[in-house]
């Protein structure tokens, strides 16, 4: 269900809730037309109850006048009564609606973004805005909309009743609405703006208030007491946040009032002159009381709640010019599909001469890369510290289409695959691998989703010697991990990094890439890991990287990436003996692997 992406931010705050949920946006869009006309017809029912009653009283004609009158009150009154009750229940249901079907839209929106855009800072400001609570900004947007336009009917029937018994009157109080309105509509965009601004303090302090009572870092906070510290700048960043809506707000509000304060002293003046027309028998009594009534309620509408009004609307319309630059963010609707089945083997995979560099940024990180990776072998990537190893790894599984040269797969190249081909060949377990608070058996079998089967991970468990970690949990296979489930439990580091490896195993791709996911092990016990783990890889691919060199013994080939090029590359045995870069950093190292 896609939404056809159009220019007009007003097009989008109809048609969204009109598209999602039709029933309760067609009947908010009646029952706030209605509200709009009932003042003008209530203020026409009691003059003609007035001027019924006088007549009544003095000549003792009949009561057929006022009967009319009088139901015509009531029916003003008894839709008032309910008018709130039935807004309310149309809001809610627009929201809930908007909510299981918008939000689940934009939520796959954001999700098949590229991913160059979702690592991009703006974009990820952009998309935090959007995906607050989108429902409720489109329903907020959706009803303001229709209290403009019901408070529009209301002034335009007030102000017409108006000019046709005091004509200049009416002209005052339109004049004066003009500049109330482009005041709201400018506050409105202000304080979104400053709202803007403000989410960039709002995370930062969010983020400065999980370092300060967050599980992760409390070891670090016992230790080093840098709590007051933090609190001061978080003290500071939320000052600065509300300082600055504070004064957005402030100078919106003393606008508006002062335009209000006008409004009331012309319409005070016109009820004064207006008697003289009572005086003169120009205007009935009825008619005079009914108009007092009216310019009490346009006094209300015109100085506050219709600049107040308008101010939400803008605020919610930059909202909506947000949505629309996430809807027309480049993003392919296959990022959200499963791998293809059966898998795209990987039978050769070769990087010639690509060169690359972040979006947004200057520096190459990768510059004339050639090299060829070759079905059944292992591969090692090694290098010091921002040399470019993940990157690689990032232009292989196809997170980066912006690279020069050519990265071909089978001979093809990889901007020839689809998505979904792509996510088959390979599976891969980052530095930075994902812990989910899920049980241990759904955390593993992730790694399958598109063959959801009761695949035997026991062997796994014993490659990876976590078998002895799980039996010992409350439920075994089953038991929760993290703390957000109440029988929750945590693993140690070196355990998650050995789930986030069993789950990369359960991936029937042949091509296994590991990104130094053993950090947290100790060296020799990471030289088994891959030991084991090349061993059940045997005629699979494999690329793993590492900073421990020891282990780099089972690769078939080495590539030491230095400054984003292939420095040197060969078995561990050719590579000692070039007595190059990669001999050297082995030498520092050596003293690690004595036991092995
Ligand atoms: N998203 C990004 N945007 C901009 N620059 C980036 C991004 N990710 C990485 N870099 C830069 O690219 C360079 C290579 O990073 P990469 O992560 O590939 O190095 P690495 O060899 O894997 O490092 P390490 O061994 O520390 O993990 C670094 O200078 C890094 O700052």
């Amino acid at each position: 269900m896609l939404l056809k992406e159009r220019k007009s931010t007003l097009g989008y705050i109809l048609k969204i809730p009109i598209k999602y949920s039709t029933y309760s946006a067609i009947m908010i869009a009646i029952l706030k037309i209605i509200g709009g006309i009932i003042p003008t017809l209530n203020m026409f029912a009691i003059a003609k109850f007035i001027n019924s009653a006088i007549t009544l009283f003095k000549y003792h004609s009949g009561y057929s006048d006022i009967i009319i009158a009088i139901t015509l009150i009531m029916i003003c009154t008894a839709y008032e009564w309910i008018y709130d009750y039935l807004v309310t229940y149309d809001e809610t249901r627009l929201e809930n609606n908007l909510r299981v079907s918008f939000k689940v839209y934009i939520i796959n929106k954001v999700t098949s973004l590229k991913y160059s855009n979702i690592e991009n800072q703006n974009t990820c400001d952009l998309i935090s805005r959007v995906c607050k609570e989108p429902e409720k900004q489109c329903k907020d947007a959706y009803s303001q909309f229709f209290d403009i336009l019901s408070l529009l009917i209301t002034i335009c029937g007030v102000v017409g009743v108006l000019a046709m018994n005091v004509f200049w009157s009416a002209l005052l109080i339109v004049a004066i609405s003009i500049p109330l309105l482009k005041l709201a509509i400018n506050g409105g965009k202000a304080s979104y703006q400053a709202n803007r601004q403000v989410r960039r303090y709002i995370r930062e302090v969010d983020y400065l208030s999980e370092v300060l009572n967050g599980r992760d870092a409390v070891d670090e906070r016992m230790l080093f007491c840098y709590s007051n510290k933090i609190n001061e700048k978080w003290h500071r960043q939320f000052e600065k946040t509300r300082k600055l809506l504070f004064k957005v707000n402030l100078k919106w509000f003393i606008k508006a009032k002062s335009g209000g304060i006008i409004t009331a002293f012309i319409s005070l003046t016109t009820i004064l002159i207006l008697l003289f027309s009572v005086r003169s028998g120009q205007l009935s009594i009825g008619l005079f009381i009914s108009i007092v009534n009216s310019e009490t309620l346009l006094i209300q509408n015109l100085s506050w709640q219709l600049p107040s009004y308008v101010n939400s609307l803008a605020k919610n319309k930059e909202y909506i010019v947000d949505l629309i630059q996430i809807l027309n963010l480049p993003g392919k609707k296959e990022y959200l599909d499963e791998p293809i089945s059966p898998n795209v083997v990987v039978n050769s995979l070769e990087f010639k001469d690509v060169s690359f560099k972040y979006p947004g940024t200057e520096k190459y990180v990768l510059k004339n890369m050639s090299f060829k990776i070759e079905k059944g072998k292992h591969y090692a990537l090694v290098g010091t510290n921002g040399s470019g190893k993940t990157t690689i790894t990032k232009l292989i599984t196809g997170l980066y289409e912006d690279f020069e040269g050519e990265i071909l797969i089978n001979g093809k190249s990889i901007r020839q695959y689809s998505q979904c081909e792509i996510k088959s060949m390979f599976s891969i377990v980052y530095q930075d691998f994902a812990r989910y608070f899920i049980s241990v058996k759904d955390n593993i079998y992730l790694g399958c989703v598109n063959k959801y089967q009761n695949k035997d991970i026991e062997s796994f468990l014993d490659i990876l010697s976590l078998k002895d970690t799980i039996e010992k949990l409350p439920n075994g296979l089953n038991s929760n991990l993290g703390k957000i489930q109440k029988d929750g439990v945590d693993l140690s580091g070196g355990e998650w990094q050995k789930v986030a490896m069993a789950r990369a195993m359960m991936s029937s791709s042949e091509l296994r890439i590991l990104d130094e996911p053993t950090a947290a092990l100790d060296p020799i016990s990471e030289n088994d890991m891959y030991q084991r783990f090349s061993s059940m890889s045997k005629g699979s691919t494999t690329i793993f990287i590492s900073h421990r060199l020891g282990s780099t013994k089972i690769a078939d080939n080495i590539f030491v990436i230095d400054q984003g090029k292939i420095a040197e590359q060969g078995s561990f045995d050719e590579l000692i003996e070039n007595n190059g870069l990669f001999a050297k950093m082995f030498e520092s190292q050596k003293s690690w692997y004595f036991k092995s």
